[in-house]
């Protein structure tokens, strides 16, 4: 790509660009840098993208990941100090910190941009991925002090170089105080006006209001400072409770816990009653608040003011909260759901399955006693749902979603849990050990690595996929996570909101191994495995691929050739083909049928033949042969590994060990439709009780069943 120069945003990076200029620097890397942009060309530039922000309607954020290294942990006080001047490009030395004071306010967008200088006044321009940051309430605004950890410099993609920081861990920002920053810079110290404990309350909730809550937070720890020790609780309850919320919104969730925990103790010490209580034990409360379930011992609920309990619902649901049961008000919880409302207040329910080491497939979810047909299996709130999809596997430069690293980077706590999933050895190739008591540290590659293998595609509510084009957000669902993949599963993700819940196709016993699709499996193996291969470094050998595997590519090719033709066809013939257009399309289709041996794949699907067998079933259906649209829909049933009996009045399932979807439940509703018309009602509700299961299944709910099942 070539850019034009000087009108556009240069600030904005491309990821094929990126890759270009990560590979060109490889060549280049080690070398130091001669800059030759003076410090008012820099500021110039900085000035037209901070107008250029202003006045522009911008882009989705673009986040880019440049060629992987791994976080610095060395402590500041014993770090190297290095200078601009002696920078090198595209490596940083992990025992080097650089010491920086910011000269303008930031351009945020996909990353934070400013324009710094070091101690020794030399200049540059810095970019900081990853962070939480706003233009509204930047974290690097003009005059903040920094360090950063094995500073380099990254080539710019206009030509230049800039340092380039990936990792939130390889920055700090100093307080003007702290021993590390140099005479000179203290003398910046912002002249903070002095102001009662009340006044900074009120600047803060000012700043709340504003949406600066960085802000928010300092004013309301300057208004805890300037409290004497004689201070009325009442206000420093309410200064932490503020506090709380803050950080509530910002995900800092551990931050928030303390706040709450210091807001219950101050309130325990308030009351005679409570004043031995162990209310006033913060380090109880705190465990109370990460103890994942809603029992309480400290009967918080009858002892403590209603905004306090509030928060401290909010933070359990947050950090997550676990049952034991199966239970779910689902009309409740699909009417909460809506666009602007995801994130729903249930617990989630895992105590009946467990992560176990599987033979071939590193370690995968099991069942711990047995579940039928449509039962619930577990049901999960997301660990992360960003606000938006970001998602581009084809590129080398991935896009990952920021929110996760901020969520990660803000509550040490939760770490542990989400690197735990598999980040298909990344880490240990990578990195260096992590001893125990160590904070796990937040590599962003790694992250990316464990997204790309873990994610779940969720749209807002399955049950709308079934009838009309739906959106999809990037999530992550970490028990959930442990799933591997089968083409043949016995279970079904399903999604309301930021809930996930995972229900059988079948029967399954308590030691199985619990399976599901990642996604949905391409008509050729070849195709398939690739997609595997490509996204999560998998082959799959489920029975269906073996099988698949044997055919041969001389077969499959002949099988690709007829359903091609078939699909033309269907397209040609639309919705109303007439009777013998159709008895053509289905000697075709016989044809197809006959390179899919039924001692190979006696109960298995025959993916081929699904698609122009649905398209036969409604077609007759659309003629009215009732005859012929029951037996197309039992063979359809049949194409997907599932094979039907109708034996008088009674349905029953013969076998399935195959696909359960939305295709299986029309083909349920077209039977029993038939059979209404040919005066067999009972055999049609038989039919419908399975179909009203199998709704559940796919949708996660019964809501809804009833007007898709109308016949
Ligand atoms: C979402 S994780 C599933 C849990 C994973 N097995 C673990 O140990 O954490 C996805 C990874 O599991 C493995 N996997 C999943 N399904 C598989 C299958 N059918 N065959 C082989 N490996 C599989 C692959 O390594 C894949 O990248």
């Amino acid at each position: 790509m070539v850019r034009p120069q000087q009108s556009h945003n240069l600030y904005e990076e491309d990821p094929d660009e990126t890759k270009e200029l990560s590979q060109k620097a490889q060549g280049h890397k080690g070398e130091k840098v001669v800059q030759e942009v003076s410090k008012e060309t820099l500021a110039q530039e900085h000035d037209r993208h901070l107008k250029f922000h202003t006045e522009n309607a911008l882009q989705p954020r673009n986040i880019i990941l440049p060629m992987s290294y791994c976080p610095s942990k060395v402590s500041l006080s014993q770090a190297k100090r290095t200078r601009i001047r002696d920078l090198r490009i595209a490596t940083g030395d992990l025992d080097e910190v650089i010491l920086l004071r910011t000269l303008t306010e930031p351009v945020v967008h996909s990353a934070s941009v400013t324009i710094v200088e070091d101690e020794h006044g030399e200049i540059a321009r810095l970019t900081v991925c990853n962070l939480e940051d706003s233009m509204n309430d930047p974290v690097l605004s003009k005059d903040s002090t920094l360090a950063i950890r094995q500073p380099r410099w990254t080539i710019a993609p206009y030509g230049g170089y800039y340092i380039r920081v990936d990792h939130p861990s390889d920055l700090v920002l100093l307080d003007l105080t702290a021993p590390l920053v140099p005479f000179e810079w203290r003398s910046l110290d912002k002249d903070i006006p002095s102001k009662t404990a009340a006044g900074w309350k009120k600047e803060g909730d000012m700043m709340f209001l504003k949406k600066k809550f960085r802000q928010a937070l300092a004013c309301y720890e300057r208004g805890r400072k300037a409290l004497g020790t004689d201070a009325a609780y009442a206000v420093l309850i309410d200064l932490y409770r503020k506090r709380c919320g803050v950080n509530i919104v910002l995900l800092r969730f551990d931050d928030a816990s303390k706040d709450l925990a210091h807001a219950i103790k101050l309130h325990a010490k308030s009351e005679q009653a409570l004043h031995n209580s162990d209310l006033a034990d913060f380090d109880a409360v705190k465990a109370w608040l990460y103890s994942k379930n809603m029992s309480d011992p400290l009967h918080i609920a009858s002892r403590i003011s209603r905004p306090l309990r509030d928060l401290a619902v909010r933070i359990k649901f947050d950090i997550g909260v676990f049952q034991t049961t199966a239970d779910y008000d689902f009309p409740r919880l699909s009417s909460s759901v809506g666009p602007l409302n995801l994130h729903i207040d249930a617990a989630s329910y895992t105590s009946d399955t467990e992560v176990k080491q599987t033979f071939h497939h590193g370690r995968g979810l099991f069942a711990k006693r047995d579940f039928l047909a449509g039962d619930l299996i577990m049901a999960e709130k997301a660990f992360a749902m960003p606000g938006y999809l970001v998602n581009d596997r084809s590129s080398e430069c991935s896009l990952y979603s920021l929110e996760l690293v901020q969520k990660l980077t803000a509550n040490p706590s939760l770490r542990r849990e989400f690197f735990d999933m598999d980040d298909g050895g990344y880490w240990p190739v990578n990195a260096w050990e992590i001893t125990a008591g160590e904070d796990i540290p937040v590599d962003v590659f790694r992250v990316e690595h464990i997204r790309r293998r873990n994610c779940f595609a969720a749209p807002m509510r399955s049950v709308d996929v079934l009838t009309q084009a739906t959106p999809v957000r990037n999530g992550f669902w970490i028990h959930t996570s442990y799933i591997n993949h089968s083409c043949l599963p016995n279970s079904v993700r399903t999604f309301l909101g930021d809930m996930l819940f995972l229900r059988t196709t079948r029967h399954i016993r308590a030691g199985d191994e619990i399976t599901a699709q990642y996604v949905t499996p391409e008509l050729t193996l070849g195709e398939r495995q690739e997609k595997y291969k490509s996204t999560w470094g998998f082959e799959c050998d489920c029975r269906l691929c073996q099988v698949d595997d044997q055919v041969g590519p001389a077969v499959e090719q002949e099988r690709m050739a007829l359903f091609n033709e078939l699909k033309v066809t269907a397209q040609k013939l639309g919705a109303k083909p007439t009777k013998t257009a159709l008895k053509r399309f289905a000697k075709r289709l016989r044809e197809l049928e006959v390179l899919y041996r039924e001692d190979h794949y006696a109960d298995l699907p025959k993916l081929c033949l699904v698609h122009p067998t649905l398209f036969l079933t409604e077609a007759w259906r659309g003629v009215k042969n009732t005859d012929k649209m029951i037996e197309s829909a039992t063979k359809l049933l049949r194409y997907f590994g599932i094979e039907v009996l109708a034996l008088g009045i009674d349905f029953e399932i013969a076998k399935n060990s195959g696909l359960v979807n939305v295709e299986c439940v029309r083909a349920l509703k077209y039977l029993a439709e038939g059979y209404t018309t040919k005066g067999q009602p009972e055999l049609a509700s038989s039919i419908l009780r399975t179909a009203k299961v199998w709704f559940k299944t796919i949708t996660g709910t019964d809501v809804g069943s009833e007007e898709f099942l109308k016949i």
